[in-house]
């Protein structure tokens, strides 16, 4: 899987040089490209902003060098295997599924803008020639796409054959299918006793069926409480 970065801070991205998905592009399951937007401006101050059509506060990111960095990252060939994935406050909600359905991309391009947004005519462009997806991380408002991509990123590659060390665990996270979409039960270790709290008895006590039978339990009651939204049958 090979993943671009278009952003005017490409700093931001050597992080993902840290931990697992380091340890991904060390073993050549992901390959990583951040790209500053100011090596496609030509003006003396590399401006890649502008005041906004029909008036407006703020600035809007100029189409220009983001034409001209999909023309040097991309080509002009239509490919919808191509993923151009664009963080935005106006976009649907990144979920699950998303990452799900995004770990299966061989290639993905991170759009991440600043200012007030991008001219709309890129996302227009870039949706004639890729598979365009424009995605919120929440309802809170960011600065930029960078952060955004950022936990896109590691929800995405984390999915990816061969990145997680123990791919079982994936199986019993919050939002998983196996998992029934529910928030994931709370987990505990050593030591037995803690500062007057204890771990719960059925955890000690081996019996694989009353573990079970308490962790969907947990995950059931702690789904009502905080997230009664993923819950289908109620
Ligand atoms: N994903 C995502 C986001 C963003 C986000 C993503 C990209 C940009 C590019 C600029 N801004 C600042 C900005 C602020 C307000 C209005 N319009 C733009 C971005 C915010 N904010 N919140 C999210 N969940």
């Amino acid at each position: 899987m090979r993943l671009d970065y278009l952003t005017i801070f490409p700093e931001f991205f050597d992080v993902l040089g840290i931990s697992l998905l380091g340890k991904a592009v060390d073993n050549g399951i992901v390959d990583i490209h951040a790209h500053d937007l100011r090596t496609w401006t030509h003006d003396r101050h590399r401006t890649v902003d502008d005041t906004p059509c029909g008036g407006g506060a703020g600035m809007v990111m100029k189409p220009d060098p983001w034409g001209e960095a999909f023309d040097d990252l991309l080509g002009a060939d239509p490919d919808p295997s191509v993923h151009v994935v664009i963080p935005t406050p106006s976009g649907t909600p990144f979920r699950q599924d998303d990452a799900a359905q995004l770990s299966h991309a061989d290639r993905i391009v991170f759009c991440c803008g600043r200012y007030e947004g991008i001219d709309h005519r890129v996302i227009d462009y870039a949706s004639e020639h890729w598979s365009v997806h424009e995605l919120s991380l929440g309802d809170y408002v960011l600065n930029g796409g960078e952060v955004a991509a950022l936990a896109m990123t590691e929800a995405i590659v984390r999915l990816v054959p061969g990145v997680l060390g123990n791919p079982e665990s994936l199986s019993e996270e919050s939002y998983s299918q196996d998992q029934e979409g529910l928030l994931e039960y709370p987990v505990y270790t050593r030591p037995a006793s803690w500062r007057g709290w204890d771990v719960p008895e059925v955890l000690m006590s081996g019996h694989h069926g009353h573990i079970a039978q308490w962790r969907r339990e947990q995950s059931r009651e702690l789904t009502r409480r905080r997230r009664p939204d993923l819950l289908t049958d109620e």
